[in-house]
């Protein structure tokens, strides 16, 4: 008689990644135990996760999961005359004074109004930063890569959630985080 499957020996090979329809980010689910978790199981490889079922259509670049410790991004962000480099893709010289900025940046976070479709359409026309090309999304990072008030804005974000408008030296922004 075989060994029962219990909690805690749960078959790491039952894992499967699905698309939460309330926040439209994956998670995954394990067919074995019914669980589901926002965090890749600990017990499974990078390799083993990015085989999972699910995981090339619902992980979009090239089905890579975030290493754990590190969060993913997207950030809408509108720089001004005191920005450390007041230029970018759309505006060779930006002139616009810090105030102005966040009046701006207040305007397209009501139009986003939490979602991240209308998110991604507005960073990929509005953002001043170069990642604007791919909807604002900067990829995955860990702590001590971005400038600090935008990696604590990041971290104490909820997977799917977006920030209030942040301010660094780069300019205004609005992040997302997407894992
Ligand atoms: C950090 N980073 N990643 C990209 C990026 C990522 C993916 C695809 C293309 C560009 C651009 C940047 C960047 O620093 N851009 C700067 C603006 C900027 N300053 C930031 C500060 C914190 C986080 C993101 C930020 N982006 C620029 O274009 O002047």
């Amino acid at each position: 008689d075989d060994v029962p499957m219990n909690k805690f020996t749960r078959d790491s090979t039952s894992w499967e990644v699905r698309l939460s329809n309330s926040r439209r980010i994956p998670y995954f689910f394990n067919t074995e135990t019914q669980e589901s978790t926002w965090e890749p199981p600990a017990d499974l490889s990078q390799e083993q996760i990015q085989n999972l079922p699910g995981a090339a259509e619902h992980f979009g670049g090239g089905g890579k999961a975030v290493p754990a410790g590190n969060v993913q991004a997207s950030h809408l962000l509108v720089k001004h005359r005191d920005s450390r480099r007041p230029s970018s893709w759309k505006e060779k010289n930006i002139t616009r004074s810090k105030e102005e900025a966040i009046e701006i940046l207040r305007g397209y976070q009501a139009e986003i109004n939490g979602s991240p479709e209308k998110f991604a359409e507005l960073a990929k026309v509005h953002s001043d930063c170069s990642s604007a090309k791919s909807g604002g999304d900067l990829g995955p990072f860990g702590r001590g890569q971005m400038q600090k008030p935008f990696e604590d804005a990041t971290y104490s974000l909820n997977i799917g959630e977006m920030s209030d408008i942040i301010s660094t030296d780069s300019g205004v922004h609005i992040v997302l985080r997407t894992a």
